[in-house]
């Protein structure tokens, strides 16, 4: 098989429950040896989508290709190139981890060195420890090691360290780095937009079963004016009273053109665009004037929950 054929190829896929739309003509396309994350907020469809590329779910509409293969018809030819890492470890309660890993290696023609696979991911300490008497951390990682054993050329992530401590997320995002290291490509789910800032070579945004943007995380953070890094400065400004009307359209009028402001909710608002001392300044004047009492005024950079916000007008985080 050609490695120019794209990972995955989502091209107008329409999922439905009942009278719900999930995905709502989505396409996407992931190449190969990436890390790509499908970033949203809960209920945005991104679990349905991958879903629907492991051949679990038949496509309502459009059409889904993975390694250039109908996930669903050609499933058996598709299915020793694939690993999966399902949302809850898909491992039964009273297995031992090593037991569950290689009864999962025993299915691959020519499986990883489990005893290797494991010390690699830390699991060696726990190999004899019942599946539900591991720590969150340790579920996830046998998750991880299942669904790399049998050498795949591609995984599906779903969520990879939802209710993870920060020291085992930030062993997850190693363990995937290196799993790309060797080759695989990996499609990650996430609604941590610093899980996908840190990890993904691209990033595709949905929002209620749409893709509302995509690119590398410097193209969907670069803003109109970027700093020295490529990445646009912002102010936050929280205040202590509700804005009055129109107040983004008059702080930007007295900002001028390279900026853009966002208002969040009736409290704070975000200015985008060269974050120097002058344009504090006239954000503290334009406070002034307007009878607003700024409660913090804070510099930071444009990341992936500003674009969130921009693009949806709301936040991402749960
Ligand atoms: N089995 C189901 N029956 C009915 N509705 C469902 C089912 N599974 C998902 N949905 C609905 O479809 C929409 C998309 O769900 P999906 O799980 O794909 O989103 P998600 O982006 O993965 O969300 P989360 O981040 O919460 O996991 C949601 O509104 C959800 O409530």
């Amino acid at each position: 098989m050609s490695t120019d054929v794209p990972a995955v190829e989502v091209d107008g896929l329409v999922m439905r429950y009942g009278d719900k739309v999930a995905v709502d003509g989505l396409s996407l396309t992931v190449g190969r040896q990436t890390i790509t994350a499908v970033l949203g907020p809960n209920g945005a469809g991104k679990t349905t989508t991958l879903e629907t590329c492991e051949g679990y779910r038949s496509p309502q509409g459009g059409s889904v290709r993975v390694l250039g293969l109908d996930p669903r018809r050609q499933r058996r030819d598709l299915l020793p190139r694939i690993g999966v890492m399902l949302q809850g470890g898909g491992a039964w309660s009273g297995v031992r981890a090593m037991e569950m890993l290689r009864h999962v290696s025993r299915l691959h023609a020519d499986p990883l060195d489990i005893d290797m696979l494991a010390e690699r991911l830390g699991l060696g300490d726990c190999g004899r420890t019942p599946y539900r008497r591991l720590s969150g951390g340790q579920q996830q990682r046998l998750g991880l090691a299942m669904a790399v054993v049998g050498r795949p050329e591609i995984i599906f992530v779903d969520e990879p360290t939802a209710g993870m401590d920060p020291q085992a997320r930030r062993a997850t995002w190693e363990l995937l780095e290196e799993v790309r290291a060797d080759g695989v490509t990996v499609v990650l789910t996430t609604h941590y937009m610093d899980e996908a800032e840190r990890l993904a070579d691209h990033i595709h945004i949905i929002d209620h079963g749409r893709l509302i943007a995509s690119g590398t995380p410097l193209e969907l953070t670069r803003g109109a004016r970027a700093g020295e890094d490529g990445r646009a400065a912002t102010i936050r400004l929280v205040v202590t009273r509700p804005f009055p009307p129109g107040a983004p359209q008059s702080l930007r009028h007295t900002l001028g053109q390279h900026t853009e402001v966002t208002q969040l909710d009736e409290l704070s608002l975000v200015v985008t665009g060269p974050a120097d001392a002058s344009t504090l300044a006239r954000v503290s004047g334009w406070c002034e004037e307007n009878d607003v009492l700024p409660e913090s005024l804070a510099l930071g950079q444009r990341n992936l929950e500003d674009v969130f916000l921009e693009l949806t007008g709301r936040e991402l985080a749960p």
